[in-house]
């Protein structure tokens, strides 16, 4: 059994405490705390320009859905990933420092999904947590070539994602694989969605790869 804890302090803005427990490489367990994100939605705005209350927690068991409180103490509310299907209508998240991934690389691919609304740009796994709830339906992420991944900044969001009924992948599809040590083994990419969008966002991310590649 393997206990992974991340602690991320940013410039005042979003950021989480994130804690996953691993049984033989599978994720049975996570929560993320994000005491800077505002208690009711961010869809459609400023997540770091909001008066009301701040300060959510989610957590996930394996099997048993996700349930997000405030940090005050509120009772646990079950959250849901949206169900939008049409991905003109969706919103996407990413990372807020530029230095963190190809930002014409998510430009393109929400360009081919017809994506209208601008990106959502929050540090950390905060993100995780803002898509679980349904903030936003989309989230990308394309490290700069030989940046690799580490499990710790993924593995609470990701269980918080898919208890949530949300898909966490690589670029090619294929879930993020836990067990393989401190690294994340994944191809090109992160890509995080609902289950009705993800064959779109595949296909997009795949055409926008390729288009990558033959530009170089
Ligand atoms: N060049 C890079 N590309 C992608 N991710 C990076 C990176 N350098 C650091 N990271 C990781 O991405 C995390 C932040 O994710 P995000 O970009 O979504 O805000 C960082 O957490 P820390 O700053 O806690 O180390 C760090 O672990
Ligand atoms: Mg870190």
């Amino acid at each position: 059994m393997l206990l992974i804890l991340q602690l991320r302090f940013v410039r005042g803005d979003q950021y989480a405490i994130a804690l996953a427990l691993l049984d033989e490489g599978q994720l049975v367990l996570g929560v993320l705390a994000c005491p800077n994100l505002p208690f009711t939605s961010i869809s459609g705005g400023n997540p770091n320009a909001f008066n009301g209350e701040v300060g959510c927690l989610f957590f996930s068991e394996v099997g048993q859905g996700t349930y997000m409180q405030s940090l005050n103490g509120s009772s646990p509310l079950k959250v849901q990933v949206t169900a939008v299907e049409n991905p003109e209508e969706a919103s996407f998240f990413e990372s807020y420092e530029a230095a963190h991934y190809m930002r014409y690389l998510t430009s393109l691919i929400s360009e081919k999904l017809g994506i209208k609304a601008p990106p959502v740009r929050i540090d950390s796994q905060v993100k995780y947590g803002a898509l679980s709830r349904g903030d936003g339906e989309i989230y990308l992420r394309f490290p700069r070539k030989g940046y690799r991944e580490k499990i710790w900044d993924h593995a609470a969001g990701c269980i918080v994602v898919t208890e949530a009924g949300g898909l966490v992948t690589d670029a090619a599809g294929i879930p993020l694989d836990f067990s393989k040590g401190k690294y994340l083994d994944v191809d090109a990419g992160i890509i995080v969605t609902n289950q009705k969008l993800m064959p779109l966002l595949l296909k997009a991310v795949r055409e926008s790869l390729n288009e990558k590649a033959s530009s170089l």
